[in-house]
């Protein structure tokens, strides 16, 4: 048995979400989701262009109202409630948040992206500085004076991930970060996270790319059309050539 916190819920369970609807005006585009992330584990959120990645993303982050859509159902982060939290809330409640747009500021050099992204340190959260972050992207470490508009896009997506981690979150999500990056960056990304894991963070990862997935992750979710048809680990799914194909068409 796990042991258990003051909520009741198990002390590794870092976000809860049962029954999560989310809507666009009146089309909806999630169906009671639900899915879990302990401390320490990489899970990959999978499915085709359209599926509801991103959509799950901004529900979690507090991000669809002021999108135009809306969210239902039950989200625990760190064993509090968090839904209908707005985005600012949770953020300081330490969920980090990389969206597939990767918003670096371009007028900005590397240094002052991480300073924009800066929070205190929290308990029990690895505490992370821009020298910590260079040690994991040498690259940034040669550019801190690099305004971000000057960089390629795997380099702006290094640090958009970093300028996540100046937050000190406890759980990052990372929408679809191999998305739109040359080969070699995408095995640095993989490496990246890889390294993260062992740092102790938590990631969800929303991904298209099965060959990274299943480089970093432990677990996978796989959406289809807003509902969840499949869930299992990542060595499971990579061994299942009739699931593959049936959920994500590889
Ligand atoms: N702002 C919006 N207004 C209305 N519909 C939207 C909006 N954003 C997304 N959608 C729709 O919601 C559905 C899910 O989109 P979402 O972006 O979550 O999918 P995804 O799995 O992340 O796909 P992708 O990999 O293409 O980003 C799609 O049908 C999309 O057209």
């Amino acid at each position: 048995m796990s042991a258990v916190d003051q909520t009741g819920e198990p002390a590794d369970l870092l976000l809860d979400v049962q029954g999560l609807k989310a809507f666009y005006g009146r089309a909806q585009i999630l169906f009671d989701l639900a899915l879990q992330v302990r401390r320490g584990e990489v899970v990959a959120l999978m499915g085709r262009n359209g599926a509801g990645k991103s959509t799950t993303m901004k529900a979690l982050m507090g991000l669809l109202d002021g999108a135009g859509g809306h969210a239902e159902g039950r989200i625990r982060f760190r064993g509090e409630d968090i839904s209908g939290a707005r985005a600012h809330r949770i953020a300081r409640m330490g969920m980090g948040y990389v969206p597939e747009d990767r918003r670096i500021f371009s007028d900005l050099t590397v240094m002052e992206n991480l300073e924009v992204g800066r929070q205190p340190p929290r308990a029990d959260a690895v505490h992370w500085t821009p020298e910590k972050l260079f040690r994991l992207f040498p690259n940034l470490g040669e550019m801190p004076q690099r305004p971000g508009g000057q960089m390629s896009g795997g380099e702006q997506q290094m640090l958009t991930v970093s300028r996540t981690l100046m937050g000190n979150p406890y759980l990052v999500l990372l929408d679809e970060p191999s998305e739109g990056v040359a080969p070699v960056i995408v095995e640095q990304m993989a490496a990246m996270i890889l390294q993260l894991k062992q740092a102790g963070m938590s990631i969800l990862l929303s991904e298209q790319n099965l060959h990274f997935a299943a480089l970093v992750s432990d677990r996978v979710y796989v959406l289809e059309n807003g509902q969840l048809r499949y869930q299992n680990t990542m060595a499971a799914l990579t061994a299942d050539e009739a699931a593959r194909r049936a959920y994500l068409a590889v």
